[in-house]
């Protein structure tokens, strides 16, 4: 296997906090590499200098063999990044259908609410990935009325509406009930894989770090502290004692459909 992602070196600090503190790792072609770490460790930072929302103030990063360092969020997603975050970003007055449309029209350049109309084409793909994502059934729901899970898929069907070779994606089940949580990763690790995409995710819940990653790397006040296979990285007891105790207690709450958070 060879390297899609290179990172080397990558230091970003905020006044006196080390976001990034010598960040290097090499994300394989095809696999799925999940992100562990205690809150503020650098996960959502290391992210967003990948997708050009951040610039490292030293280090690089190659994508396939090119330096996309300091390059814009368009330029890098036009080279086959996409991303997806913590708190999904749908237009909230449009149906799930409508937002997938428009990521399709956005990867030819037409940022139109009407490109969809337009082109028939565009709906016709993005009703195609709706049936990827298991989310036929509510393609002509307004996004602001899905619960968290289904909002989550939909933003992740976006970013994949983008064709990327990569993706990245913040905390993909958090907020999630926990009784939905599986079945949503699931269905999401099967369209990635079908489509041949090597994916990076920040992830809370051992479980689905377990379940799903090939490998993980555990962060720790902007370093990568341990990386390796799940089940050798999550047993070792310095990684237990120092991030999985804290993570179980920082574990975010889980919100059920249309209820009230609970822990
Ligand atoms: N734009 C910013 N301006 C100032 N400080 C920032 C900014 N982005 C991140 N930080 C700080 O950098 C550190 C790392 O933040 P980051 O969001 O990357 O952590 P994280 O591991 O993703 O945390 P969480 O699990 O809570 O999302 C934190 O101390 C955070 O407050």
């Amino acid at each position: 296997m060879t390297a899609l992602l290179r990172a080397s070196g990558l230091r970003l600090a905020f006044g006196g906090v080390k976001a990034a503190d010598g960040i290097d790792l090499d994300v394989m072609a095809g696999e799925f590499l999940a992100i562990i770490g205690p809150n503020g460790a650098g996960k959502t930072t290391f992210i967003n200098m990948t997708t050009g929302y951040l610039k490292p103030n030293a280090g690089t990063i190659s994508y396939d063999g090119r330096t996309i360092t300091g390059m814009s969020p368009r330029a890098i997603v036009k080279l086959g990044i996409a991303r997806s975050f913590q708190l999904p970003q749908l237009f909230l007055e449009h149906t799930v259908e409508q937002n997938i449309a428009l990521a399709v029209a956005s990867r030819h350049g037409i940022w139109s609410p009407l490109a969809p109309l337009l082109r028939p084409g565009y709906r016709d793909e993005a009703r195609d990935l709706l049936d990827r994502f298991g989310l036929s059934a509510i393609a002509d729901a307004r996004a602001d009325a899905l619960n968290e899970g289904a909002r989550k898929l939909a933003d992740i069907a976006m970013a994949v509406a983008l064709k990327p070779r990569l993706l990245l994606m913040d905390e993909p089940t958090s907020g999630v009930a926990a009784s939905e949580k599986m079945h949503i990763v699931e269905t999401l690790v099967a369209v990635l894989r079908d489509a041949r995409v090597t994916a990076v995710f920040v992830e809370h819940d051992m479980d689905v770090v377990e379940r799903f990653a090939d490998r993980v790397a555990v962060w720790s006040q902007g370093r990568i502290v341990a990386l390796g296979p799940p089940d050798e990285v999550l047993s070792d007891p310095a990684v237990q004692r120092e991030v999985i105790g804290i993570e179980r207690h920082a574990t975010p709450p889980t919100v059920t459909p249309g209820g009230a958070p609970h822990a």
